[in-house]
């Protein structure tokens, strides 16, 4: 194809892209006008912390700034430090990245915002909140969405308080919106959806997890069931094995305080990986209906054999001496909140049986690590060996004598979004039969040219404001995750399973890449592993 074709192909798709966010801007409005101006209120609790710095104050200057949020929004923060909206958006300031030519909008944003200082268990408190709420809209009944930006610990008594004290007059709606991490295993996370159920209807919960708002993962459900050549191998007959690869080029950086108490089962497994998980294993949903689609995913987790500990390999980094990296340097046990003696894995990697008809006997692997050689998140789909390969003789002849490379569809959903098929072709230019591994390559940097992907925070807020929970988790599915979890947890807090160190810079555990290949994953990189396990590579995979 002729650069010239590429560019008019890049151009309509640039061109499709503005077309669906002007209807979105459209849809956003419409919700908005429906109701009058002023009609809606962004409650931010905890909008002195670290999520509300990085992540939604940001991520609500970049909705506005884009025209997405319902005309006349208002923001107002909650937390109990005294501090003001300047403070906030000074705290926030390098992660809005505001442009010198967005300035006057900017200003703008601001104004729409205001602060509540209050405590976490006082009535009293969320009545000022409320007060404040319907003196900047002049109504009482403009919807309220609050994001509970806030360690679990108070999700109990602020989501009480606000159904008991913040609640908008008829016909204004709320949303709440909740953080992982929901409990902490199996019976604290259905106590807290107990406690939640009492005061909200599963319609007002709103359970984030942002890997449902990453564009990859969200092309999953388009992939598979919009292409024939896809559907038609989706199963134990075609497929070998299955990877989910979730690695991290940093440690805990000062979270350790958090992390300790949860690990990295519960961090991103439980959660992002399986909700991977169960979009890549479910059947077809009737529609594209939020409802229809949870409704698969719970029906293909509940079909998760308990995982076995001899299927669980995990590990904790220690520091890199010899790395010029300070932060290289810090084991996890360096750092900030993390008791010396911790055992606490930061990385993970359990094989998960799904026993029904389609994957009976297919290995889905699930990696997760902190402090490795790399940032990468990725699916990997192994196809079966091609039986018969009748190419063994040509391939030795030149030299080469192995197996034929299995065929591979590979998901990455970050960092620079792509879908390749590996695959064998004939190496171009020789006689005979000799093979070239290649690909068919979609890396969306190349394909979809100046198309702006949103944030998985944008998205998620603005499914929010439309209603829509195709991408939030459901109290029954969150309730199978840990329920296919909880034993390997328990096996870990008896110390049942050896927690095996690992360098920070390195690509992983070795232990975990022999019990993938026990599984039937065939290893494709060509890292070699030598007699120190932990020494930094190159590799990637
Ligand atoms: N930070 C991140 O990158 C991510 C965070 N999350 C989740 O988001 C939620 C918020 O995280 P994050 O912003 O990092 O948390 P923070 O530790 O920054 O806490 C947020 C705010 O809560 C208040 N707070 C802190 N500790 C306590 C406490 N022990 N008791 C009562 N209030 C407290 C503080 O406000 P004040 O003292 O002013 O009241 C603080 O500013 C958590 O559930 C976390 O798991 C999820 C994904 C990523
Ligand atoms: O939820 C979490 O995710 C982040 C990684 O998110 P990403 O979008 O940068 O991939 C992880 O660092 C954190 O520990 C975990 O709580």
């Amino acid at each position: 194809m002729s650069s010239n074709t590429f560019e008019s192909i890049g151009a309509a798709i640039h061109e499709k892209a503005d077309c669906i966010y002007e209807r979105l801007r459209t849809q956003i409005n419409r919700i908005g006008s429906a109701s009058g101006p002023n009609s809606h209120i962004f409650f931010v609790l905890g909008a002195s912390g670290d999520l509300a710095k990085k992540k939604i104050y940001p991520t609500l200057w970049w909705l506005y700034r884009d025209g997405f949020l319902p005309e006349g929004t208002r923001f107002i923060g909650y937390a109990r430090s005294q501090i003001t909206v300047d403070k906030i958006f000074e705290n926030a300031a390098k992660y809005m990245k505001v442009q010198e030519d967005e300035k006057e909008t900017f200003a703008k944003f601001k104004t729409l915002n205001s602060y509540v200082a209050g405590s976490y268990d006082k009535g009293e408190d969320f009545e000022r909140l409320t007060n404040e709420a319907n003196h900047l809209s002049k109504q009482e009944s403009a919807h309220r969405l609050f994001y509970l930006a806030l360690p679990p610990s108070v999700y109990g008594s602020v989501s009480e308080l606000i159904s008991k004290h913040c609640r908008p007059k008829s016909p204004g709606w709320l949303r709440l919106i909740v953080e992982k991490p929901f409990g902490k295993d199996l019976q604290s996370s259905n106590k807290l959806s107990e406690h939640l159920s009492k005061f909200f209807s599963e319609e007002e919960i709103y359970r984030i997890d942002h890997y449902l708002g990453k564009e990859m993962v969200q092309n999953i459900i388009v992939l598979r069931f919009s292409n024939q050549i896809l559907s038609r191998v989706w199963n134990r007959d075609s497929i070998a094995a299955v990877i989910i690869i979730f690695k991290e080029d940093i440690g805990t950086q000062g979270r350790g305080g958090y992390f300790d108490e949860f690990g990295i089962l519960r961090d991103v497994i439980q959660n992002h990986l399986m909700q991977i998980l169960s979009i890549l294993a479910m059947e077809k949903p009737r529609s594209t209906k939020g409802e229809d689609i949870r409704n698969e995913k719970v029906k293909v987790l509940r079909c998760v054999a308990p995982i076995k500990p001899e299927d669980v390999v995990i590990g904790q980094y220690y520091g890199d001496k010899d790395s010029k990296d300070p932060e290289h340097q810090k084991g996890y046990l360096d750092d900030d909140g993390v008791p010396k003696d911790s055992t606490t894995p930061t990385y993970a990697q359990v094989v998960v049986s799904i026993n029904n008809e389609r994957w009976a006997g297919v290995p889905f692997i699930l990696r997760a690590g902190k402090a490795l050689n790399e940032k990468k998140a990725e699916i990997r789909i192994q196809f079966r060996d091609v039986p018969g390969d009748m190419f063994d003789d040509d391939n030795r002849a030149s030299g080469e004598s192995k197996k034929l490379s299995r065929d591979e569809l590979v998901m990455r959903v970050q960092p620079n979004e792509a879908v390749y098929l590996k695959l064998n072709t004939k190496r171009p230019g020789e006689m005979g039969f000799s093979i070239d591994e290649t690909e068919l390559d979609l890396t969306y940097g190349e394909r979809y040219k100046g198309v702006k992907l949103p944030d998985a925070y944008e998205r998620l807020i603005l499914d929010v404001f439309m209603g829509s929970k195709i991408n939030f988790v459901r109290s029954d599915e969150l309730e199978e995750a840990w329920r296919i979890v909880d034993p390997v947890l328990a096996d870990i807090e008896k110390k049942k399973i050896p927690v095996i160190p690992y360098k920070f810079g390195s690509i992983g555990i070795r232990e975990a890449f022999d019990v993938a290949a026990k599984h039937g994953y065939v290893f494709r990189g060509t890292y070699v592993w030598k007699d120190e396990r932990t020494t930094k590579s190159e590799e990637k995979n």
